[in-house]
Protein backbone atom coordinates (compact mmCIF):
# COMPACT_ATOMS: atom_id res chain seq x y z
CA UNK A 1 0.00 0.00 0.00
CA UNK A 2 1.57 3.50 -0.78
CA UNK A 3 1.67 5.18 2.19
CA UNK A 4 1.69 8.89 1.00
CA UNK A 5 -1.08 10.78 0.07
CA UNK A 6 -0.91 11.74 -3.98
CA UNK A 7 -0.74 15.16 -3.33
CA UNK A 8 2.29 14.78 -2.07
CA UNK A 9 4.47 13.73 -5.48
CA UNK A 10 3.90 16.59 -7.75
CA UNK A 11 5.87 15.79 -10.91
CA UNK A 12 7.57 17.71 -13.24
CA UNK A 13 8.93 17.24 -16.44
CA UNK A 14 12.88 18.20 -16.74
CA UNK A 15 14.43 17.48 -19.91
CA UNK A 16 13.06 13.87 -20.89
CA UNK A 17 13.01 12.69 -17.19
CA UNK A 18 10.16 12.86 -14.96
CA UNK A 19 11.65 14.01 -11.46
CA UNK A 20 9.77 14.16 -8.19
CA UNK A 21 9.62 17.39 -6.29
CA UNK A 22 11.42 17.00 -3.10
CA UNK A 23 10.97 18.74 -0.12
CA UNK A 24 12.95 19.63 3.45
CA UNK A 25 11.29 18.98 6.17
CA UNK A 26 9.65 16.41 4.36
CA UNK A 27 8.35 14.03 7.00
CA UNK A 28 7.82 16.47 9.59
CA UNK A 29 3.97 16.46 7.18
CA UNK A 30 4.12 12.93 7.29
CA UNK A 31 5.00 11.48 10.12
CA UNK A 32 4.54 14.40 12.78
CA UNK A 33 4.99 13.04 16.11
CA UNK A 34 8.00 11.36 15.10
CA UNK A 35 11.73 13.92 14.26
CA UNK A 36 13.01 11.28 11.45
CA UNK A 37 15.76 13.15 10.91
CA UNK A 38 16.37 13.51 14.19
CA UNK A 39 15.88 9.98 14.68
CA UNK A 40 18.70 8.92 11.69
CA UNK A 41 20.70 11.07 13.07
CA UNK A 42 21.42 9.93 16.54
CA UNK A 43 22.06 6.07 14.94
CA UNK A 44 24.54 7.82 12.55
CA UNK A 45 26.02 9.56 15.61
CA UNK A 46 26.57 5.71 17.21
CA UNK A 47 27.89 4.08 14.53
CA UNK A 48 30.23 7.14 13.92
CA UNK A 49 31.62 6.62 17.77
CA UNK A 50 31.88 3.29 16.58
CA UNK A 51 34.11 3.64 13.24
CA UNK A 52 35.21 7.18 11.15
CA UNK A 53 34.76 4.41 8.08
CA UNK A 54 31.16 5.45 8.82
CA UNK A 55 31.70 8.70 7.11
CA UNK A 56 33.32 8.35 3.97
CA UNK A 57 31.50 4.72 3.56
CA UNK A 58 28.16 6.27 3.81
CA UNK A 59 29.16 9.46 1.07
CA UNK A 60 30.48 7.22 -1.26
CA UNK A 61 27.58 4.78 -1.29
CA UNK A 62 25.30 7.38 -1.70
CA UNK A 63 27.16 8.78 -5.06
CA UNK A 64 27.26 5.19 -6.54
CA UNK A 65 23.79 4.86 -5.88
CA UNK A 66 22.35 8.31 -7.48
CA UNK A 67 24.71 8.06 -10.42
CA UNK A 68 23.35 4.56 -11.29
CA UNK A 69 19.01 4.64 -11.60
CA UNK A 70 19.23 7.72 -9.77
CA UNK A 71 18.67 8.22 -6.06
CA UNK A 72 16.92 5.05 -4.66
CA UNK A 73 18.72 3.28 -2.88
CA UNK A 74 18.81 0.66 -5.54
CA UNK A 75 22.59 0.37 -4.69
CA UNK A 76 21.67 -1.55 -1.48
CA UNK A 77 20.06 -4.64 -2.74
CA UNK A 78 21.42 -7.41 -2.10
CA UNK A 79 22.40 -10.21 -5.00
CA UNK A 80 19.77 -13.44 -5.26
CA UNK A 81 19.94 -17.01 -6.68
CA UNK A 82 18.07 -14.94 -9.79
CA UNK A 83 19.72 -11.40 -9.88
CA UNK A 84 23.09 -10.09 -9.41
CA UNK A 85 22.62 -6.31 -8.33
CA UNK A 86 24.32 -3.09 -8.54
CA UNK A 87 26.29 -3.93 -5.28
CA UNK A 88 28.44 -6.81 -7.28
CA UNK A 89 29.17 -4.98 -9.73
CA UNK A 90 32.89 -4.33 -9.88
CA UNK A 91 32.58 -0.71 -9.74
CA UNK A 92 30.92 -1.33 -6.07
CA UNK A 93 32.83 -4.27 -4.81
CA UNK A 94 34.61 -1.81 -2.62
CA UNK A 95 32.02 0.14 -1.38
CA UNK A 96 32.79 -0.18 1.94
CA UNK A 97 30.37 -1.96 4.60
CA UNK A 98 30.14 0.12 6.76
CA UNK A 99 27.59 2.53 4.25
CA UNK A 100 25.45 -0.29 4.25
CA UNK A 101 25.02 -0.93 8.04
CA UNK A 102 24.30 2.63 8.59
CA UNK A 103 21.34 2.68 6.56
CA UNK A 104 20.29 -0.75 8.06
CA UNK A 105 20.48 0.29 11.06
CA UNK A 106 19.25 3.82 10.79
CA UNK A 107 16.19 2.56 9.07
CA UNK A 108 15.70 -0.21 11.90
CA UNK A 109 15.41 3.01 14.34
CA UNK A 110 12.91 4.69 11.84
CA UNK A 111 10.74 1.16 12.00
CA UNK A 112 10.65 1.04 15.53
CA UNK A 113 8.90 4.64 15.80
CA UNK A 114 5.48 5.06 15.62
CA UNK A 115 6.66 6.37 11.30
CA UNK A 116 6.63 2.67 9.52
CA UNK A 117 6.47 2.27 6.47
CA UNK A 118 6.98 5.36 5.58
CA UNK A 119 10.52 6.58 5.30
CA UNK A 120 12.01 4.94 2.25
CA UNK A 121 15.61 3.81 2.11
CA UNK A 122 16.62 6.54 -0.39
CA UNK A 123 16.02 9.22 1.71
CA UNK A 124 17.42 7.48 5.11
CA UNK A 125 20.50 7.43 3.12
CA UNK A 126 20.23 10.72 2.02
CA UNK A 127 19.99 11.96 5.82
CA UNK A 128 22.82 9.80 6.71
CA UNK A 129 24.85 11.33 4.03
CA UNK A 130 24.13 14.64 5.22
CA UNK A 131 24.95 13.77 8.51
CA UNK A 132 28.30 12.06 8.14
CA UNK A 133 29.75 15.09 6.32
CA UNK A 134 28.53 17.32 9.24
CA UNK A 135 29.94 15.20 11.94
CA UNK A 136 33.01 15.26 10.18
CA UNK A 137 33.60 18.54 10.05
CA UNK A 138 31.72 19.59 6.45
CA UNK A 139 29.08 22.20 6.37
CA UNK A 140 25.74 21.14 7.73
CA UNK A 141 22.65 22.22 5.56
CA UNK A 142 18.79 21.35 5.29
CA UNK A 143 18.28 18.11 3.19
CA UNK A 144 15.69 17.50 0.09
CA UNK A 145 13.46 14.00 0.94
CA UNK A 146 10.60 12.54 -0.73
CA UNK A 147 12.09 9.58 -2.58
CA UNK A 148 10.96 6.82 -3.35
CA UNK A 149 13.03 3.37 -3.70
CA UNK A 150 13.81 1.88 -6.73
CA UNK A 151 12.38 -1.72 -8.10
CA UNK A 152 15.37 -2.41 -10.03
CA UNK A 153 19.00 -3.31 -9.44
CA UNK A 154 21.46 -5.00 -11.58
CA UNK A 155 24.70 -5.49 -11.94
CA UNK A 156 24.49 -4.93 -15.77
CA UNK A 157 22.70 -1.24 -15.60
CA UNK A 158 26.12 -0.26 -13.15
CA UNK A 159 28.43 -0.50 -16.45
CA UNK A 160 29.33 3.18 -17.89
CA UNK A 161 27.86 4.94 -14.85
CA UNK A 162 30.71 5.19 -12.79
CA UNK A 163 33.84 7.63 -12.89
CA UNK A 164 37.01 5.49 -13.20
CA UNK A 165 39.89 7.14 -11.48
CA UNK A 166 42.11 7.51 -14.79
CA UNK A 167 39.33 9.88 -16.13
CA UNK A 168 40.41 13.35 -17.94
CA UNK A 169 38.70 16.41 -17.46
CA UNK A 170 36.25 16.13 -20.39
CA UNK A 171 35.44 12.44 -19.29
CA UNK A 172 34.38 13.78 -15.84
CA UNK A 173 32.21 16.63 -17.43
CA UNK A 174 30.97 14.23 -19.63
CA UNK A 175 29.49 11.59 -16.78
CA UNK A 176 28.52 14.18 -14.44
CA UNK A 177 26.77 16.39 -17.12
CA UNK A 178 24.53 13.07 -18.27
CA UNK A 179 23.38 13.69 -14.78
CA UNK A 180 22.87 17.33 -15.14
CA UNK A 181 25.80 18.35 -13.20
CA UNK A 182 28.25 21.24 -14.11
CA UNK A 183 31.68 21.26 -14.04
CA UNK A 184 31.39 23.45 -10.78
CA UNK A 185 29.30 20.67 -8.95
CA UNK A 186 31.92 18.23 -10.41
CA UNK A 187 34.77 19.41 -8.85
CA UNK A 188 32.82 20.59 -5.24
CA UNK A 189 31.65 16.78 -5.27
CA UNK A 190 35.32 15.27 -6.09
CA UNK A 191 36.64 16.77 -2.81
CA UNK A 192 34.74 14.25 -1.38
CA UNK A 193 38.06 12.78 -1.13
CA UNK A 194 38.75 14.95 1.53
CA UNK A 195 38.62 11.74 3.66
CA UNK A 196 38.31 8.43 3.11
CA UNK A 197 40.74 5.36 1.52
CA UNK A 198 41.88 3.90 -1.77
CA UNK A 199 42.77 0.20 -1.78
CA UNK A 200 46.53 0.33 -3.76
CA UNK A 201 45.29 -1.03 -7.23
CA UNK A 202 43.27 2.26 -7.88
CA UNK A 203 46.16 4.28 -8.58
CA UNK A 204 49.50 2.16 -9.10
CA UNK A 205 49.70 3.08 -12.62
CA UNK A 206 50.67 6.44 -11.46
CA UNK A 207 53.35 5.60 -9.62
CA UNK A 208 55.17 1.93 -11.26
CA UNK A 209 53.81 2.40 -15.10
CA UNK A 210 52.78 5.28 -16.33
CA UNK A 211 54.12 5.79 -19.57
CA UNK A 212 57.61 4.36 -21.32
CA UNK A 213 59.66 7.34 -20.69
CA UNK A 214 57.39 8.64 -17.31
CA UNK A 215 56.91 4.99 -14.68
CA UNK A 216 56.24 7.60 -12.43
CA UNK A 217 53.29 10.40 -13.04
CA UNK A 218 55.27 13.62 -13.53
CA UNK A 219 52.02 15.41 -12.17
CA UNK A 220 52.67 13.56 -9.04
CA UNK A 221 54.78 15.49 -6.36
CA UNK A 222 57.72 13.58 -5.92
CA UNK A 223 57.86 12.91 -1.84
CA UNK A 224 54.24 11.86 -2.29
CA UNK A 225 55.07 9.73 -5.45
CA UNK A 226 57.93 8.08 -2.65
CA UNK A 227 55.61 7.91 -0.20
CA UNK A 228 52.82 5.88 -2.15
CA UNK A 229 55.51 3.85 -2.94
CA UNK A 230 56.04 2.80 0.28
CA UNK A 231 52.69 2.25 1.38
CA UNK A 232 51.73 0.10 -1.85
CA UNK A 233 54.88 -1.89 -2.60
CA UNK A 234 54.56 -3.58 -5.97
CA UNK A 235 52.95 -6.66 -4.63
CA UNK A 236 50.89 -5.21 -2.12
CA UNK A 237 48.14 -7.04 -0.42
CA UNK A 238 45.21 -6.09 -2.14
CA UNK A 239 43.19 -5.84 0.59
CA UNK A 240 45.78 -2.71 1.43
CA UNK A 241 43.96 0.55 1.53
CA UNK A 242 45.32 4.06 1.90
CA UNK A 243 44.48 7.34 3.29
CA UNK A 244 43.46 9.56 0.41
CA UNK A 245 43.55 12.80 1.74
CA UNK A 246 47.34 12.92 3.25
CA UNK A 247 46.90 15.76 5.60
CA UNK A 248 43.68 15.68 6.92
CA UNK A 249 42.18 11.83 6.33
CA UNK A 250 39.66 12.36 8.67
CA UNK A 251 38.49 15.90 8.65
CA UNK A 252 35.69 16.83 5.90
CA UNK A 253 37.66 20.70 5.05
CA UNK A 254 39.05 22.13 1.39
CA UNK A 255 42.72 20.47 2.11
CA UNK A 256 42.03 18.09 -0.95
CA UNK A 257 41.89 21.78 -2.88
CA UNK A 258 45.72 22.57 -1.37
CA UNK A 259 46.71 19.27 -1.79
CA UNK A 260 46.24 19.13 -5.78
CA UNK A 261 48.04 22.59 -6.03
CA UNK A 262 50.67 20.33 -4.15
CA UNK A 263 50.90 17.71 -6.39
CA UNK A 264 49.01 15.51 -3.94
CA UNK A 265 46.00 14.36 -5.73
CA UNK A 266 45.61 10.49 -5.35
CA UNK A 267 43.82 9.98 -8.93
CA UNK A 268 44.40 11.17 -12.16
CA UNK A 269 40.92 12.34 -11.98
CA UNK A 270 41.90 14.19 -9.00
CA UNK A 271 44.98 15.75 -10.26
CA UNK A 272 43.17 16.45 -13.59
CA UNK A 273 41.29 19.17 -11.78
CA UNK A 274 44.63 21.21 -11.28
CA UNK A 275 46.53 20.25 -14.17
CA UNK A 276 43.55 21.23 -16.88
CA UNK A 277 43.67 24.88 -17.31
CA UNK A 278 39.55 24.74 -17.40
CA UNK A 279 39.63 23.76 -14.01
CA UNK A 280 42.16 24.95 -12.13
CA UNK A 281 41.11 28.58 -11.48
CA UNK A 282 38.12 26.88 -9.29
CA UNK A 283 40.39 24.62 -7.28
CA UNK A 284 42.55 27.55 -6.66
CA UNK A 285 39.51 29.43 -5.45
CA UNK A 286 38.29 26.88 -3.49
CA UNK A 287 42.05 26.24 -1.51
CA UNK A 288 41.84 29.55 -0.54
CA UNK A 289 38.41 30.09 0.35
CA UNK A 290 36.36 27.62 2.53
CA UNK A 291 33.20 28.94 2.57
CA UNK A 292 33.15 29.16 -0.72
CA UNK A 293 34.07 25.40 -1.13
CA UNK A 294 31.33 24.76 1.55
CA UNK A 295 28.57 26.74 -0.37
CA UNK A 296 29.27 24.68 -3.81
CA UNK A 297 29.69 21.81 -2.18
CA UNK A 298 25.91 21.54 -0.89
CA UNK A 299 24.43 23.40 -3.79
CA UNK A 300 25.77 20.60 -5.70
CA UNK A 301 25.28 17.84 -3.13
CA UNK A 302 21.27 18.83 -3.16
CA UNK A 303 21.61 19.19 -7.30
CA UNK A 304 22.96 14.96 -6.80
CA UNK A 305 20.40 13.99 -4.55
CA UNK A 306 17.64 15.37 -7.05
CA UNK A 307 19.09 12.90 -9.81
CA UNK A 308 16.47 10.19 -11.61
CA UNK A 309 14.12 10.56 -8.25
CA UNK A 310 11.64 7.96 -8.40
CA UNK A 311 7.45 8.65 -8.30
CA UNK A 312 4.41 6.91 -8.32
CA UNK A 313 4.34 3.64 -9.52
CA UNK A 314 8.14 4.07 -9.95
CA UNK A 315 9.09 3.36 -6.52
CA UNK A 316 7.93 2.31 -3.30
CA UNK A 317 8.86 2.16 0.35
CA UNK A 318 10.93 -0.76 1.37
CA UNK A 319 10.36 -2.50 4.14
CA UNK A 320 14.37 -4.04 4.29
CA UNK A 321 16.15 -2.15 2.27
CA UNK A 322 18.47 -4.99 1.08
CA UNK A 323 15.24 -6.75 -0.03
CA UNK A 324 12.46 -6.05 -2.54
CA UNK A 325 9.41 -5.52 -0.83
C1 LIG B 1 35.06 12.52 -9.83
C2 LIG B 1 35.14 11.23 -10.11
C3 LIG B 1 35.39 10.19 -9.07
C4 LIG B 1 36.20 9.11 -9.22
C5 LIG B 1 37.00 8.75 -10.45
C6 LIG B 1 36.18 8.39 -7.97
C7 LIG B 1 36.87 7.22 -7.73
C8 LIG B 1 37.08 6.67 -6.49
C9 LIG B 1 37.92 5.56 -6.19
C10 LIG B 1 38.70 4.77 -7.24
C11 LIG B 1 37.92 5.37 -4.85
C12 LIG B 1 38.70 4.31 -4.06
C13 LIG B 1 37.87 3.09 -3.82
C14 LIG B 1 38.65 2.01 -3.13
O1 LIG B 1 39.72 1.64 -3.59
O2 LIG B 1 38.17 1.50 -2.10
C15 LIG B 1 37.06 6.36 -4.29
C16 LIG B 1 36.78 6.50 -2.96
C17 LIG B 1 35.87 7.39 -2.46
N1 LIG B 1 35.06 8.22 -3.18
FE1 LIG B 1 35.25 8.65 -5.11
N2 LIG B 1 35.36 9.04 -7.09
C18 LIG B 1 34.84 10.13 -7.73
C19 LIG B 1 33.92 11.01 -7.21
C20 LIG B 1 33.37 10.90 -5.95
C21 LIG B 1 32.24 11.63 -5.49
C22 LIG B 1 31.43 12.61 -6.34
C23 LIG B 1 32.03 11.27 -4.20
C24 LIG B 1 30.95 11.71 -3.25
C25 LIG B 1 30.29 12.83 -3.35
C26 LIG B 1 33.07 10.32 -3.87
C27 LIG B 1 33.27 9.78 -2.62
C28 LIG B 1 34.28 8.90 -2.30
C29 LIG B 1 34.61 8.53 -0.95
C30 LIG B 1 34.03 9.12 0.30
C31 LIG B 1 35.61 7.57 -1.04
C32 LIG B 1 36.27 6.81 0.10
C33 LIG B 1 35.52 5.53 0.35
C34 LIG B 1 35.95 4.78 1.59
O3 LIG B 1 36.86 5.20 2.31
O4 LIG B 1 35.34 3.73 1.86
N3 LIG B 1 33.83 10.10 -4.96
N4 LIG B 1 36.54 7.13 -5.31
CA1 LIG C 1 20.33 4.17 -7.54
CA1 LIG D 1 40.53 16.25 4.69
Amino acid sequence: MEARVAGERRSSRMGDTISAQLKQNFYATICPNVNVENVVRGVVRTKFQQTFVTVPATLRLFFHDCFVQGCDASVIIASTSNNQAEKDHPDNLSLAGDGFDTVIKAKAAVEATSCKNKVSCADILAMATRDVIALSGGPSYAVELGRLDGLSSTASSVEGKLPQPNFNLNQLNALFGANGLTQQDMIALSAAHTVGFSHCGKFSNRIYSFSAQNPVDPTLNPTYATQLQGMCPKNVDPSIAINMDPNTPNTFDNKYFTNLQQGKGLFTSDQVLFTDTRSKPTVDAWAKNSPAFQQAFVTAMTKLGRVGVKTGTNGNIRRDCGVFN
